[in-house]
């Protein structure tokens, strides 16, 4: 099948990762969101970025102005209709990310392949809320997204071996990694990565130490380029949140338990760097 038009769904931090590398690979990209504010933001994030990239060289003015021309905001779900993918990376839930797969199921063409970039949701169940299963598929991203190399593309049960190789090849197309995955809770990312920060965060809770020195021993003992609590804050800690109960909830084991603190600084609406406060505090 030939992509030409993609549509990215949610204009936040992976969002908009998304939607530059896809421009800068030469697809034509609608940038969704529901919010005119997250949409702009999401823009002039892309936009700094190519500037960035302009600046060390890796990208011509030319090349910045032709990745721009290929984005087109959008805040009208029914743009989807001119799509042939849709990728959401809307908020970590089931009821928001089934809502929107229902209505992307009645607005795209027969052929368009729906995407999510769910952390750890089943992409069974979000499948089982549009009527074409065979074409519904995870393409997990990873934060920051124009520099991290590894997609995880996660199989739901009814997902065509159609859908995987056109999602494979895409991958390759956007200089990036794919790494086949079944479809189970967190998949192989989050699976590992969030019982780590999570035990980052009772280290942090039962007092053993200060955060700089948790992010410290992971840094300098374990070679990890940021320490567990500054991930935690930079992928944000409504997400680690949702991607624990996830877990917790899907493997019914006590082992996958959210740390209270972090449900503490969720509902404080301390979510991070996006926030401006979560373990640490950004200006
Ligand atoms: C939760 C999930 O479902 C899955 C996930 O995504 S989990 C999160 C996975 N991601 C990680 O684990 C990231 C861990 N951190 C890192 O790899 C590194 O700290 C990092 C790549 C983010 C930054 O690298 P660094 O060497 O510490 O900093 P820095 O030198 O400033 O940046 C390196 C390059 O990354 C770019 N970069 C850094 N942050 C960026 C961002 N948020 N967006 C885009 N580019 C970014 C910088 O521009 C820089 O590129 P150039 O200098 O070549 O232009
Ligand atoms: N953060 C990370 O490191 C990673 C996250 N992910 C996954 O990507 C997805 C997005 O995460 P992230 O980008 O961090 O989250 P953000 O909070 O940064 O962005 C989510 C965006 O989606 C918008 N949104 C919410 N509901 C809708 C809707 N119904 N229609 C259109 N837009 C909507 C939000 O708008 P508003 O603010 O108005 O609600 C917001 O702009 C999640 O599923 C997450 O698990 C995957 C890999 C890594």
């Amino acid at each position: 099948m030939t992509i030409k038009n993609v549509m990215v769904i949610g204009a936040g931090q992976m969002g908009s990762g998304i939607a530059q590398v896809f421009a800068q690979s030469g697809f034509h990209v609608y940038l969704n969101d529901r919010d005119d504010k997250a949409l702009a933001k999401g823009i002039n994030t892309i936009e700094k970025l190519l500037t960035r990239a302009v600046d060390k060289g890796r990208l011509t003015e030319e090349g910045k102005a032709e990745t721009l021309n290929r984005l087109t905001p959008s805040t009208n779900l029914e743009d989807a209709k001119l799509c042939d993918l849709v990728i959401e990376a809307v908020v970590e839930n089931m009821d928001v990310k089934t809502s929107v797969f229902k209505q992307l199921d009645t607005i795209t063409p027969k052929h368009a392949i729906l995407a999510s970039n769910t952390s750890s949701l089943p992409i069974t169940e979000i499948a089982s809320a549009t009527n074409r299963p065979e074409q519904v598929i995870g393409m997990h991203f990873m934060n920051p997204v124009p520099v991290m190399k590894l997609v995880e593309i996660i199989r739901g049960l009814q997902t065509s071996d159609e859908t995987y190789q056109t999602i494979e090849d895409m991958t390759h197309q956007l200089q990036k990694t794919p790494v086949e995955v079944n479809d189970f809770p967190g998949f192989v990312s989050n699976r590992i990565l969030m019982p780590m920060i999570n035990e980052a965060i009772y280290t942090l809770y039962e007092g053993v130490a200060s955060p700089k020195d948790i992010d410290t021993v992971m840094k300098l003992g374990m070679n990890h380029p940021m320490g567990p609590l500054q991930l935690a804050d930079f992928i944000g800690l409504d997400t680690c949140l949702y991607i624990m109960e996830v877990l917790h909830e899907g493997f019914a084991d006590s082992k996958y338990r959210p740390c209270p603190l972090l449900r503490k600084y969720v509902k404080a609406g301390w979510l991070g760097k996006k926030s401006g406060r979560g373990f640490y505090q950004y200006d």
